[in-house]
């Protein structure tokens, strides 16, 4: 692939225009905000002066509801030899391109798995979508010149492919995306009205569990819209073991013995069932999750203080894996937590030991 052209310069079509042209594609990029155009130039992310000519690739990056209407328009001015969209449903704006009579064997849909809460070209990352998949949902009508230029894309950005039906694939984001990020609204509404004194002493758990729950609420209702029986169902589902919980935890809460057992068996039978369906969760590309222990380093609210532990962590020649960083509240301190493989523990304590860090 030579040259795309990303309509949509936000979160993910800045995210994508990055990796192209870090891979020595020309980037066009358009957006109805002109700015975001600009910002994602300013970024590193290709250039906003229009293309002479019909490019590869069109990668629409807009919300769901609008894929149907931009291709139209797209393929009205003949910008690209193919097209594709990133939308986080696929049956409906699959829909919205067949009303719109636009030319399907030169459309292929596709979903990356990976995003994030924020949006808008500043939050974007040339290496967002390395090592997550890449769903294409080629039909029966889609050339395969326009599926091979899809798999160069995401081959480009680092992510592997994975092909489904587009109801197949609804069915699933239904369960691992839609679904979650409805539920970590609804604990995260619970912070809405708590006293301050309670949500200051929110840690870890509830800053995973909600995270995504900070995202653009316009997109997330286009995006339930386009999926909400499935959603609904699974909700139903949801709401059965909710109210399994609420028996259980009553029955944990009565004086009588035996029943305090039987509350007991339930409740943990839930988390034990929680924990079977979090260990079928693959890690990156699809192996299985490999189990890291977690570093934790205390360090001081001072510039440079985290280039520094980078630094003497790679001179300890162990492999980091992840991090994170927890702020304490009205402190000036925070606490970092580098994950690591098991074996690589020690080495790494002690090396930073040496260095002056207050490990924990
Ligand atoms: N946010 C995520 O985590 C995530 C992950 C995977 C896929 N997606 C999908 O990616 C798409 C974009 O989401 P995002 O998070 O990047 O949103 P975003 O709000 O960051 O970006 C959307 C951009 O589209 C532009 N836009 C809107 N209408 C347009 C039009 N008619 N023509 C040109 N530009 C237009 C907006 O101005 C905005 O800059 C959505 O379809 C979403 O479902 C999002
Ligand atoms: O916020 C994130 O980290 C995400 O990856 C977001 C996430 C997801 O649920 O996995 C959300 C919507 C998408 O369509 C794809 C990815």
């Amino acid at each position: 692939m030579r040259s795309a052209v990303v309509v949509g310069t936000g979160l993910i079509g800045t995210s994508v225009a990055l990796a192209l042209n870090a891979q020595g594609v020309r980037v066009h990029l358009r957006d109805v905000d002109p700015a975001a155009a600009r910002i994602a130039a300013s970024r590193g992310a290709g250039v906003v002066e229009p293309q002479d000519g019909p490019v590869d690739l069109a990668v629409m990056a807009v919300p769901p509801a609008l894929v149907g209407s931009v291709l139209a328009d797209v393929q009205a001015h003949n910008l690209a030899e193919h097209y594709t969209d990133v939308a986080s449903v696929k049956a409906g704006p699959r829909e919205d391109v067949l009303s719109f009579a636009c030319h399907t064997s030169r459309y292929i849909g596709g979903h990356p798995m990976a995003g994030g809460e924020r949006s808008g070209p500043l939050a974007a990352r040339a290496d967002l979508f390395e090592g997550r998949t890449w769903v294409l949902t080629p039909t029966a009508d889609t050339s395969t010149e326009t599926l091979n230029t899809a798999l160069e894309l995401v081959a480009l950005c680092g992510a592997t492919p994975v092909v489904m039906g587009a109801a197949e694939h609804d069915r699933a984001v239904g369960l691992v995306s839609h679904t979650p990020h409805l539920v970590a609204s609804l604990v995260a509404l619970r912070l809405e009205q708590a006293e301050e004194r309670a949500v200051s002493l929110a840690g870890p758990g509830i800053r995973d569990l909600t995270r995504v729950a900070g995202g653009d609420p316009d997109l997330w209702v286009d995006i339930l819209s386009a999926n909400a029986s499935v959603v609904a169902d699974i909700l139903e589902e949801l709401a059965l073991d909710l109210d399994d919980a609420v028996v259980g935890l009553r029955a944990l809460a009565a004086t009588d013995e035996a029943k305090r057992g039987e509350g007991r068996r339930t409740v943990r039978q839930l988390l034990s069932r929680g924990r079977a369906g979090r260990g079928r969760i693959a890690g990156k590309r699809g192996t299985p999750t490999v189990r890291y222990r977690t570093v934790g380093v205390l360090i001081g609210d001072q510039p440079g203080q985290l280039a520094r532990l980078f630094t003497d962590a790679d001179r300890s020649g162990v492999n980091i894996e992840d991090v994170r960083l927890e702020h304490s509240v009205g402190q000036l301190a925070g606490l970092v937590h580098l994950s690591v493989d098991q074996r690589s523990t020690t080495v790494l304590e002690e090396a930073l030991r040496a260095n002056g860090w207050r490990v924990q």
